[in-house]
């Protein structure tokens, strides 16, 4: 229970705004209540005055009221649920891009951290299910709620005595769903895992296709879905299992309840104590009691269910980003390009060893900068520092003498422009792919980019040129076409700095030969940092780092630094790092 309170505590902010039609539900559902207490207190009037009496003059009034009341009934339950429908929905679309909204800020680590299913999992029925707690959940309560109460008072009206017999059952259904509710919970956390293994395995299978034709692992790929589909399927059985029988065994105790209220009412028929319109009408508000008393015991278990969701998606919610905005950033004039580390230390979240160690180096407007060195380098790393997905744990980087924390992070990200390893394409056409740079970019724009990126001529000798939709890992274009279009992308934006993470990787060497001058255009008047196992464009480089084991172990020229005969005259020559020295 505490688990639902903190759960409630924390997503019930989120009605804000929608609390006023919260309340006009909650009013539909107490008039609604209503309109059924009066149609049975009818219905006795109609047994007693009309059905024994055999007086059609008696029918008419209470008819026609009965009728009216039905009528009002109808129309507040339509309006009720219409609305508690649309609040719902309204809920969900908030709770979503909320989460949405949040898990976009993360830092790439929690990515590697956490399966793509299981995200994807929690983004759609984690939401779903924290909605049945926090809207459904409470409009369910005041409704069951209200009807109990309406029921019981007019229960207690016709008959106080039989009454408070049958009210002394009604605990037994809140200490069956007690019973029943943790191992639900249990059974709920099971298949929300389950089904976010499920997802995870068929996004996986269905992203490495190739991997698993090629590889004859079809097999091994459908084993994997047959243990995370069984594990569900317990999950699931188990959960509708208990339900089950938790319904059937409430079923029974209701019987058990009518049939006592019956029984005594035949006693008190025969003694001549109540009429049979009472009885017919007293059996019917038991009859209608318990299924409400009976469903506050059920939200229960649905609570507790939906608890599974809420911790699940609070684990996500918990996940804190890696840099924030500055309270009030600082705003410089226009940009140069000065990008400059200054004994820059940085350690990933849960690893001891340090992917950078005491990195220092400058840059001046306009230089190209090479960085080299083996795997694992730290080379990556110093671009997702100068893009700042990390902050240093010591030193500082600065661009134009401003460190990077004190800048707006959108402002960071327009004046440094990261060309990732992966080609990254959006699902769209290529004049959308192209455009992702600077949205709003005229025609002329576009194909200005296309063409300096050496794209122009590929794009239209396509059937739909700039209309071609294309999607990720799509087949349209090879990968060095595709490579040249996020250069497009790239220089489409105005951006200072420019870091190039092995803008060659993955492409043969025709391919990537097809890419240099692209680059070169692209790097021109750029403050370019160009991580690079491919040493073809060093020698345009103003300076080379090489890096090994996160520290900065030779820089210079590449005349010069392959006249030391160092690592990187090795690296060069060979394509290879130097042997580690023993010890
Ligand atoms: N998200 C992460 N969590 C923990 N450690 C990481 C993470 N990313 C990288 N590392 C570690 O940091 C070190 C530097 O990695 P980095 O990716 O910067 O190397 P690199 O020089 O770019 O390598 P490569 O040339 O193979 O791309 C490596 O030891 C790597 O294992």
């Amino acid at each position: 229970m505490r688990e639902v309170r903190a759960a409630f505590r924390r997503f019930w902010p989120l009605t804000r705004g929608d609390r006023r039609r919260l309340a006009v539900i909650v009013a539909c559902v107490v008039v609604a209540a209503l309109a059924e207490t009066a149609s049975i207190l009818l219905f006795a009037e109609l047994t007693d005055h009309a059905l024994r009496a055999g007086s059609l003059a008696a029918f008419w009034g209470p008819a026609g009221a009965w009728l009216g009341v039905a009528v009002l009934g109808a129309l507040v339950g339509y309006l009720g649920n219409s609305l508690a429908t649309w609040t719902a929905e309204r809920f969900v679309l908030r709770l979503r891009a909320g989460v949405f909204r949040h898990v976009q800020t993360l830092p790439p680590h929690f990515f590697q951290r956490h399966r793509r299913g299981d995200l994807v999992e929690r983004l759609t029925g984690d939401v779903e299910a924290i909605e049945q707690m926090v809207v459904s959940g409470v409009v369910g309560t005041v409704s069951a709620a209200f009807s109990a109460v309406f029921y019981a008072a007019a229960a207690l009206y016709l008959r106080w005595d039989l009454a408070l017999v049958t009210f002394v059952l009604a605990p037994l259904f809140l200490l069956a769903a007690r019973r029943f509710s943790g191992r639900i919970k249990e059974a709920s956390t099971d298949e929300r895992a389950a089904d976010g293994a499920i997802t995870s395995v068929v996004e996986e299978a269905l992203g490495n296709v190739v991997l698993t034709q090629a590889y004859n692992r079809r097999g091994a790929e459908e084993a994997r879905l047959d243990r995370e589909a069984r594990a569900w399927m317990r999950a699931s059985v188990r959960g509708a299992r208990l339900s089950e029988l938790y319904e059937q065994f409430v079923e029974v105790v209701e019987t058990l309840c009518v049939l006592a209220v019956i029984g005594l009412g035949v006693w008190e028929i025969s003694a001549g104590r109540m009429t049979l319109g009472q009885l017919l009408a007293f059996a019917a508000f038991i009859g209608y009691l318990y299924p409400p008393v009976r469903s506050l015991g059920q939200l229960g278990l649905t609570l507790t269910a939906a608890t599974a969701g809420a911790r699940r998606l609070g684990e996500l919610l918990d996940a804190r980003p890696a840099v924030t905005d500055p309270a009030v950033p600082v705003t410089p004039g226009p940009v140069r390009g000065w990008v400059a580390f200054h004994d820059v230390t940085f350690r990933y979240p849960e690893t001891d060893r340090p992917a950078l160690d005491g990195l220092a180096f400058a840059a001046r407007p306009g230089e190209l900068v090479v960085v080299t060195g083996p795997s694992g380098a730290g080379k990556s790393t110093l671009a997702k520092l100068l893009t700042r997905f990390y902050d240093p744990a010591a030193g500082a980087i600065r661009l134009d003498g401003v460190p990077l924390p004190a800048l707006g992070l959108d402002f960071l990200r327009d004046q440094v422009t990261l060309l990732p390893q992966e080609t990254l394409i959006l699902h769209g056409t290529i004049r959308e792919n192209i455009t992702a740079g600077r949205p709003g970019a005229s025609g002329t724009e576009i194909e200005r980019a296309a063409r300096a990126a050496a794209a122009h001529a590929f794009v239209t000798a396509l059937p739909d040129g700039y209309d071609t939709v294309i999607a990720p890992g799509t087949a349209a274009l090879s990968g060095g076409q595709l490579k040249r279009l996020t250069i497009a992308r790239a220089m489409l934006r105005a951006s200072p700095v420019l870091v190039l993470d092995e803008p060659t990787a993955g492409l043969d060497g025709i391919a990537a030969r097809q890419v240099v001058q692209p680059l070169r255009r692209l790097m021109s008047g750029r403050t370019t940092l160009m991580i690079t196992h491919d040493l073809t464009l060093a020698p345009d480089a103003d300076r080379i780092l090489v890096l090994d084991g996160g520290r900065l172990v030779e820089q210079g020229t590449h005349p010069e630094l392959i006249a030391r005969g160092g690592t990187y005259a090795r690296l060069a020559l060979t394509g290879r790092p130097a042997p580690a020295l023993p010890g």
